[in-house]
């Protein structure tokens, strides 16, 4: 059974799945109320109130996977994650129109004063003259950080006559001729927006990028709005600008503290502010809710997830395309480890064939987690394997190869330890499932069961008939049994399956058998 804390306030609707899941239990709780049970939670859902700190991943031995109900993720410490092998996964467009959408809002009210004109006809005025406005059209819109939420807003601002400028290092000169946006560096546009809003992730690159040096090379008069993350405005040099009236008003849907209790931004006239409600919409509630169960289902199902954050992205097309090879690579490490006790120099990966087009990184960090899931005590995964082999001093190498040997995938690994060397090959067929096809250089055919066990010995007659004996003199049933050789008289291996996992007795009697040279009992 899984147990999955939802801290944060995430819409029931979109939890179907794992609600309905027998195999996992949901906790409706926040961290504080949680407290006694932290130590046997498996997942935590968030949205941004509840800080994913490394100390609170210390009270959660059992962690495996943080989801994030939203994009920002700058309430979750990913390296502390990354460390455990916790993997993190967000729903990074489920709120995107609605984020757009309330930062239009914001810049319509910030400009026509709505919020300041609606309070004063509440009190009982009519002061129409007080909040004469100004239009959108024909101004410039300066966007800093031109992802998708950025990217909307261009859309709705075009709409509306505006010219959009825009500053994001990361975009290429395709896309922003794509959204008819003139891309600019940042100290070229500042001087020519007379609106500016932010919408880049916080990062310490980010944090204070639009301070008071920067404030004093934009028009005096412009707004600004910051619907991304608190900081990525600074707070004391906007109250500064905006007292000094270079700054003609500011739109806040986020701070640095929140709530933002007693603020000084709010104590003035020319700030308007929301309390972090971009994302707070029906559809953007529920879209984000629905993306996260689904991923954090998938995870729990074994499957490859698809908008984690500490792993490398794929898109539905490539999780398809990775799928069928993501247990097979898992299981090819396992064997290869559990053949290989002894201290491991190097491990080589190479993929051939065309159903393996694709980028094949995930592939081969599930083969590494594979491959040390029975070596190190820490939990093991994808997010971690590659950091764990590094510690160790394992190099890790990947390459592709033109030879498929006429399969039309093949995986081959190759493991270089102190004494000995070991090499596998798997292939993944359709409608038959995953197969090792080579094994220390043994042609073979086996699927990968749970309990199997591979001798190495010399090829003479009786032999095999031998180890049937034993292993039948000990009521041991042998599933399936594959042998093969490279030459009459040579070296041979058989691989054989059981249904129950093998006592090490066995391999005591087995090992009377002279012509073993070499044995390992392999749990899947
Ligand atoms: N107010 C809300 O409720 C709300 C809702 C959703 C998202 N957000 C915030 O908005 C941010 C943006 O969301 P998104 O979905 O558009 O994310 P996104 O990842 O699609 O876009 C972020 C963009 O910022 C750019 N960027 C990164 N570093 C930059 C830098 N130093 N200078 C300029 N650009 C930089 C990236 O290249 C990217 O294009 C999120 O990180 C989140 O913090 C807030
Ligand atoms: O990054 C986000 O997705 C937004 O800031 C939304 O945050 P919330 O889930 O706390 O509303």
């Amino acid at each position: 059974m899984y147990r999955i804390l939802v801290a944060d306030a995430i819409k029931p609707e979109g939890l179907g799945p794992l609600s309905e899941a027998s195999n996992i239990l949901l906790i409706q709780k926040t961290v504080e109320e949680a407290a006694n049970e932290l130590d046997q939670i498996d997942a935590i859902l968030v949205r941004s109130a509840t800080k994913v700190t490394e100390d609170l991943m210390n009270r959660m031995p059992q962690l495996k996977i943080i989801a994030r109900a939203g994009v920002g993720v700058d309430n979750i410490d990913i390296p502390a994650a990354t460390k455990r092998g916790i993997v993190v996964v967000n729903a990074p467009d489920g709120n995107t129109i609605s984020t757009a959408e309330h930062t239009f809002a914001m810049m319509a009210s910030l400009m026509r004063h709505i919020p300041q004109a609606y309070a004063s006809l509440k009190n009982g005025e009519w002061k129409r003259s007080s909040y004469t406005g100004t239009e959108l059209r024909s101004k410039t819109l300066g966007i800093v950080g031109f992802g998708r939420i950025g990217g909307e807003i261009a859309k709705r601002a075009k709409v509306f006559g505006m010219e959009v400028i825009v500053f994001d290092p990361f975009l290429t000169a395709d896309r922003a001729k794509k959204m008819s946006v003139t891309s600019l560096p940042l100290d070229k546009l500042l001087p020519k927006a007379d609106i500016i809003t932010v919408h880049t992730p916080l990062t310490n690159e980010t944090r204070g990028l639009i301070n008071k040096e920067k404030l004093l090379t934009c028009k005096k008069g412009v707004y600004v709005l910051n619907c991304a993350r608190g900081g990525i405005l600074d707070e004391d040099d906007l109250y500064e600008m905006i007292v000094k009236g270079h700054v003609a008003g500011a739109a806040l849907d986020v701070f640095v503290e929140e709530p933002p209790l007693g603020h000084k931004l709010l104590e003035l006239d020319n700030v308007i502010a929301t309390p972090h409600l971009g994302a707070s919409t029906k559809e953007a509630q529920l879209n984000v809710a629905v993306q996260v169960a689904q991923e954090v289902l998938t995870y729990f199902e074994g499957n490859p997830v698809s908008s984690s954050i500490n792993l490398p992205a794929i898109s539905k097309e490539v999780f398809e395309k990775v799928q069928p090879f993501y247990q097979l690579v898992q299981q090819m490490g396992s064997i290869a480890s559990q053949c290989m006790k002894e201290g491991i120099q190097e491990i080589s990966v190479t993929y051939a064939g065309e159903s393996l087009d694709f980028d094949t990184a995930i592939l081969t960090k599930s083969l590494i987690s594979g491959f040390f899931k029975s070596r190190v005590d820490a939990s093991v995964n994808e997010v971690n394997a590659l950091l764990i082999a590094k510690e160790r001093g394992i190099t890790v190498g990947e390459k592709i190869s033109a030879d498929s040997l006429g399969y039309s995938n093949l995986i081959s690994l190759k493991v270089k330890g102190d004494n000995r060397e070991l090499t596998i090959s798997g292939t993944y067929i359709e409608n038959y499932g995953s197969r090792i096809v080579n094994l220390n250089g043994f042609k073979i055919d086996f699927h990968p069961e749970e309990n199997l066990l591979y001798i190495q010995h010399t090829d003479k007659p009786g032999v095999i008939g031998n180890v049937g004996k034993i292993l039948g003199d000990h009521e041991v049933n042998i599933a399936t049994m594959q042998v093969g050789r490279k030459e009459a008289g040579g070296e041979a291996i058989m691989v054989l399956s059981f249904d129950k996992p093998l006592s090490d007795n066995m391999k005591q009697f087995l090992k009377e058998t002279e012509e073993i040279t070499f044995m390992a009992l392999i749990s899947l």
